[in-house]
């Protein structure tokens, strides 16, 4: 099985200043998540790396609260941006593989970890600024909610055809789990209600919308988009490019990335007891209802997702996905 190594996962080397970086790898070798930080300024980068869509698996879910922890461990740390490898997909969810035929002993724990997920990030200790660059569907959404600030991507960029016929790139982001014939789980969804408040949720999770950039504003479901037709390099601000991973070194001029790295920087400035705390009182009472429900949560879940009928969708959904992939 392709677990996490937690022994031996961080790799440290360090680079200029204050500067070192860190991934955190699956045991065949491959970094799952990219970290970069920059004690000076307070402020890091983790960069999720799982191609071709980020999808949320076992080992991603684990390397990312890994991530983070090692992160929050380091006092230094205030802030820190969730980005991600692909200029298109931020996340694309669930491993939808975890889900169809499941082991009966892997399930629990899958389940498990994004539940930790959850609350690592919901309740961590610093400033999490989701740079969504590309869709965010499903639980690649909960996971830009879970962070404090979420700028998307307003999607020009890229275009497929090119001339006139110039097909112009439209990134999405919501919880489309209705979609695939399941539901949200109450925490996730209450996530949601959290965002974009009770009738604009309760209507999304029922439609299972996936919100263009400029609908996510709207409604409060993302806090800022911004292009990200790179600037003239005189507009590289001063920190983003050694902070950013060498596979990402050419979004130094990305606007997108600058605005989150001031957004980050901006976090980083702020009293950080005071900014934990008032974290807190809004999010307190939800990560303690989610406790008290966990195991019950994962019993239903699994119960849930073993359905004869619920696993005739989910089959249905892949082979759809993986066919619509084929035709390109
Ligand atoms: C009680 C029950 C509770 C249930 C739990 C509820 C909580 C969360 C549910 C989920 O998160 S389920 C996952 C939902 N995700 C989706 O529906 C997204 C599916 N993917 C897409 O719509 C598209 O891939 C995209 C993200 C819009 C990107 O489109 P694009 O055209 O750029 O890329 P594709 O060609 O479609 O895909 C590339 C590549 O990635 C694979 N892939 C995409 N999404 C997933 C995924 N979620 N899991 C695994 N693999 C995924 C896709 O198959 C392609 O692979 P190849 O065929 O190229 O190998």
């Amino acid at each position: 099985m392709n677990t996490v190594i937690r022994s031996q996962l961080l790799r440290f080397s360090v680079g200029r200043g204050q500067q070192f970086r860190f991934s955190t790898a699956a045991a065949n070798g491959n970094d799952l998540v990219i970290g970069t930080v920059d004690e000076t300024l307070g402020i890091a980068m983790l960069t999720m790396n799982r191609p071709p869509a980020n999808s949320l698996s076992l080992e991603m879910n684990e390397a990312i609260c890994t991530s983070l922890k090692t992160m929050e461990s380091n006092p230094k740390i205030q802030s820190v941006i969730l980005s991600s490898s692909n200029p298109k997909i931020f996340s694309a969810g669930l491993d939808v593989s975890e889900l169809v035929s499941p082991h009966p002993d892997r399930l629990p724990k899958f389940w498990n970890s994004l539940q930790q997920l959850y609350l690592d990030l919901y309740g961590s200790r610093l400033a999490v600024v989701a740079a969504i660059q590309g869709h965010a569907p499903a639980a690649g959404c909960f996971l830009a909610m879970a962070c404090d600030y979420r700028i998307m991507s307003s999607g020009d960029i890229g275009g497929e055809g090119g001339g006139d016929m110039k097909k112009r790139f439209v990134p999405t982001i919501g919880l489309n789990e209705t979609q695939l014939g399941i539901a949200a789980p109450p925490w996730m969804g209450q996530l949601l209600v959290r965002t974009i408040g009770f009738r604009q949720a309760e209507l999304a999770l029922a439609m299972g919308t996936l919100f263009p950039p400029d609908r996510a504003l709207s409604i409060g479901l993302v806090d800022a988009i911004e292009s990200e037709q790179h600037g003239a390099e005189s507009t590289i601000i001063e920190g983003l490019s050694e902070l950013l991973p060498s596979i990402s070194k050419d979004q130094a001029s990305n606007p997108l990335m600058q605005k989150a790295f001031k957004q980050a920087t901006t976090f980083a400035k702020i009293p950080p007891h005071a900014r934990v705390a008032s974290k807190l009182v809004t999010r307190q009472s939800h990560i303690h209802d989610m406790i008290a429900t966990r195991d019950e949560d994962t019993a239903h879940f699994c119960g849930f997702v073993t359905q004869e009928a619920v696993q005739k969708n989910l089959i249905a959904y892949v082979e759809a996905m993986k066919s619509k992939s084929k035709k390109k």
